[in-house]
This record gives C-alpha cells, sequence and structure tokens, in this order.
C-alpha cells in the first residue's frame, strides 16, 4: 500500500506541472500570434476542423451553387421554390415575407428562405437539413448564395437518385400553379431585371383569329413544351422562335399575352434599341431565367439589324470598330450571336419573340429557319374575326346587318383594334353593329381601299419540327 502511495504524486507537484504547462501554452500562444498573420491563422484553424469534421463526422454534405457554368443553377432555382413551400411553419426567429403585387396590398403574403438557417426535412423517412449562405464578396460587389443540403453518409447514393428528383418535381409543379405571371423590363441603372406582375387577360380563347391558324399555333406550344427529348435528341437547343408580322392593331401584342397565359411564361420584355452594346446585350440575356419568353417589339425599329444590310460578318466586325465610343447599339453579329450561338445552350425551354410591322425591313439573316421558326401574319380582319370580335364584345352571334358587314370586310382593311374600338362604344347591340357598318362604309369611300387578300397566315421556317 505505501509503496502505492509512493507511486502517485503529491498535489503539489501536479499544481506545479499544471503551472508550467499553462505558463508554457500561453508563452506559445503569444509567439504564434506574434509571428503568424492572423489570415494564416484563421486557414490554418480552418483546415483542421474540416480535417476533423470530415474524419469523425457520418454526414455528407451537397453544395448547390447559384450559378453553374456562368448560368442560373436549375437545381438552385428549384431548391429556393421547393423549401420556400416549407418555411411556412419553420420555427425561426426570422422569416423573409413579402408581395410584389403593386396594384393588391392585401395581397397574399409570400415567403422567402431565410439566410443561415436551418430547415429540416424529411424523405422517406431520412432526415435533412438544408441552410442558405450569403457571403458577400471582400468589395461588396456581390453576393454569392449557395445552398447546403446535409444528410447522413450512408444515404448520399439515395438522396442523389431519388431526393434530388423529387424537390426538382415538386419545384415545378409549384412553378406550374404560381399564380403571378411577371414581366420584366431591364434597369440599366440598376443592371438588373426588374419584374412587375404581368395581368394581360388575353387568351388564346379572347384572341380572334382564323380557328385554322389558332389550332396550328397552339399545338406548335404544345409540342415544344413536351419537346426536350426531341430537342436533346437532334442535339438542339430547347428553343423555339416566333415571327410575329402584320400591320399596328392586328394582335400581335395580344398574340404574345396569349403565348405567355397558354404557356405560364414570364416574359422578358427587351427594348433592343437602349442596349449599348453587345457585351451589354449577353450579360442582359444570360440574366433570365428558363421557361420564359424573350420578347423585342418592333425589332425592325432603331437598331442597325433593321436595314436590310447584306454585309458579310468581316464587314460587320468592321463596322462595330469604326462606331464611335458613344455610339449606341448592338450589332447584327451580336444579335445572331445570341439566338442561335452561346446563350441558347445556356437556357432550357425559351420562347423567343420578335414583333414588327415591317417584316421585309428586317435582315433576312435574322428570321431565317433555326432562329424565328414560326412566321406568324397577324393580317386584317376577316369576316370570322369580325364575328368572334362582335361576339365577345356584344354577346351576340347573329344580326341582320351581318351580311352587308361580311361583305365590306372583305374589300376594305380593318384591324381587329379598329374593330373592337367600334364596338366597345356602346353596349346596345343595335347601336354598335350599325356604327360599325356605317364605319365601314365610310373607308370603303374614303379609300377605295385593297380587298384583303390573306387571312392570317403560317409559315414554318423550318418545317422539319413543325
Ligand atoms: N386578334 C385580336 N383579337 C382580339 N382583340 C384584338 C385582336 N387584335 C387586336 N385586338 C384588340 O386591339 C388592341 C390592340 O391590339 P395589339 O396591341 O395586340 O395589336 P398590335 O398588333 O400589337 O399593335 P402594334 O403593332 O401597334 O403594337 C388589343 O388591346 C385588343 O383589344
Amino acid at each position: 500500500m505505501a509503496s502505492l502511495f509512493n507511486q502517485v504524486p503529491s498535489i503539489s507537484t501536479v499544481f506545479a506541472l499544471y503551472t508550467s504547462l499553462s505558463a508554457t501554452t500561453l508563452i506559445l500562444r503569444k509567439i504564434l500570434n506574434d509571428i503568424v498573420p492572423k489570415p494564416l491563422r484563421d486557414y490554418i484553424t480552418k483546415k483542421f476542423a474540416e480535417l476533423f469534421s470530415s474524419h469523425f463526422q457520418s454526414n455528407f454534405t451537397f453544395v448547390i451553387d447559384k450559378t453553374w457554368d456562368f448560368c442560373e443553377n436549375q437545381t438552385f432555382r428549384a431548391a429556393e421554390v421547393y423549401l420556400k413551400s416549407r418555411v411556412a411553419g419553420l420555427s425561426t426567429r426570422e422569416l423573409p415575407v413579402g408581395s410584389s403585387d403593386l396594384k393588391n396590398p392585401d395581397a397574399e403574403i409570400n415567403f422567402g428562405v431565410p439566410v443561415n438557417t436551418k430547415i429540416f426535412d424529411e424523405f422517406e423517412g431520412i432526415h435533412l437539413e438544408w441552410i442558405m449562405h450569403n457571403v458577400e464578396s471582400n468589395n461588396h460587389k456581390y453576393v454569392k448564395q449557395y445552398f447546403r443540403l446535409t444528410c447522413k453518409k450512408e444515404f448520399r447514393e439515395k438522396i442523389m437518385k431519388d431526393y434530388f428528383p423529387h424537390f426538382a418535381k415538386s419545384a415545378a409543379k409549384i412553378m406550374r400553379q404560381r399564380e403571378n405571371l411577371y414581366i420584366y423590363t431591364y434597369n440599366q441603372m440598376r443592371s438588373a431585371w426588374e419584374p412587375a406582375i404581368f395581368k394581360h387577360h388575353t387568351t388564346f380563347e379572347t384572341l380572334a383569329m382564323e380557328p385554322k391558324l389558332k389550332t396550328t399555333i397552339i399545338e406548335d406550344l404544345d409540342a415544344f413544351a413536351k419537346g426536350k427529348d426531341f430537342f436533346k435528341g437532334v442535339g438542339r437547343a430547347w428553343k423555339r422562335g416566333y415571327l410575329l408580322y402584320g400591320p399596328p392593331g392586328t394582335g400581335k401584342s395580344s398574340m404574345v399575352a396569349a403565348i405567355a397565359n397558354h404557356m405560364n411564361y414570364n416574359i422578358y420584355d427587351l427594348q433592343i434599341q437602349s442596349v449599348r452594346d453587345d457585351g451589354e446585350l449577353r450579360k442582359i440575356l444570360t440574366a433570365t431565367k428558363n421557361k420564359s419568353i424573350l420578347l423585342i417589339e418592333d425589332i425592325d425599329c432603331g437598331t442597325d439589324v433593321s436595314h436590310r444590310r447584306q454585309t458579310t460578318k468581316e464587314e460587320d466586325v468592321k463596322l462595330q470598330k469604326d462606331k464611335k465610343k458613344d455610339d449606341f447599339g448592338i450589332s447584327l453579329s451580336g444579335l445572331l450571336n445570341f439566338v442561335d450561338g452561346l446563350w441558347s445552350s445556356c437556357g432550357e425551354e425559351r420562347i423567343i419573340i420578335f414583333t414588327t410591322n415591317h417584316k421585309e425591313m428586317i435582315d433576312p439573316a435574322l428570321i431565317r429557319p433555326g432562329r424565328m421558326d414560326v412566321h406568324i401574319l397577324m393580317d386584317y380582319c376577316t369576316p370570322y374575326v369580325l364575328k368572334k370580335l362582335v361576339a365577345m364584345y356584344l354577346k351576340i352571334d347573329d344580326h341582320v346587318l351581318f351580311d352587308p358587314i361580311e361583305k365590306l370586310v372583305l374589300e376594305v382593311s380593318v384591324t381587329p383594334a379598329e374593330v373592337a374600338q367600334q364596338i366597345m362604344a356602346t353596349k346596345n347591340a343595335d347601336i354598335a353593329v350599325n356604327g360599325l357598318l356605317e364605319f365601314l362604309g365610310n373607308k370603303k369611300m374614303e379609300k377605295g381601299d385593297g380587298k384583303v387578300e390573306k387571312e392570317g397566315e403560317l409559315e414554318y421556317a423550318d418545317t422539319k419540327e413543325a
């Protein structure tokens, strides 16, 4: 027993040892702090922490960055939409909420994904943890956003195989059901697209046009929406270009609204005349999202793409070089590059719509097959279109004056906008129809107007896909 006690150090020895160890540690730490700069110390500490956590933790983390290959990462987008639908009941100290419905202040509020907050999810009994991170760059110029999705290591494969498709599908469903469509306009001062709620009520139901033409367009859109495998199979970007041309007031903008409502796509309305140069165009376009319509109205106006220039690529480059510093505008090659070049392979499910009142003014290169796949003539009223407008506005599908009105419509060029304006003037159907007859009669007398030759025309620039 006594020998045992002899081997145990006394309390004073232990205390002395402890004191000298503490002192040595303090001195060492002081020396380290003095000679190793703080960023290097932080780096070493971080690396140690990572090394230990990867050795001793049984978790695996997927990192989902906001950008991927310089484009918006669709997995990030899907995660954001999916998580927004799950945060309402979250027990957290903060939750972003808001609404962008300017006309309706008491509209239902939406939830955002809180930053640096754990969001738990469960999939087939597997516990998952999401966190969204925002990291500001050193110069505070941009914020890097990413999600970390953590699960137990053994479920890594399962999560990849089943959970990723699960939340992507859920997000797609939510997006399809979302109430609001948005129309984006580009704010050059802020270098950003700004959304406004798109509330154009025109649908294919309310768009007056020849039924055969309408059905063909709807079928074309539906085929496009289901065409993922087709486009992949033939190695082409999943995009479709529509050129809407015809006189003012024949429903080109209404057609864009009908397409957006039918497809449930947001619209990016680009004022091409205000784009400074090709570089800016590229930046603007890569900031647009999938399942959207890029709309360029009046493509014939204001830029050098409008003039029927038969320049070669070399001439085009020279023209760009010759531009003065303060010259604004984009070149034809810039526009062409985005229509079928790099940008188109960046996104998926994109519709590009050009509208013009003067198709003949557009450079043929811009609307050749593969760029503008379908050319749709929005023309003056036919008897069918006129009767459809009357039925919609006045709720009548027959009238004694229909015969003379139909004859006149074939003799004069009258736009649906003009007809709509006439019959909207009163709610009394008789007065409205009489007014319309008089209006058409005056038009005929005034002008000796030419007969309407075409009744709405659709031309597939690329017949293989039609
Ligand atoms: N085909 C149509 N069916 C129903 N309404 C139409 C049609 N075309 C025009 N309208 C009516 O006329 C108005 C103007 O039409 P819209 O702006 O679509 O014509 P547009 O061809 O785009 O004209 P612009 O070339 O001047 O921009 C619409 O708000 C709508 O009320």
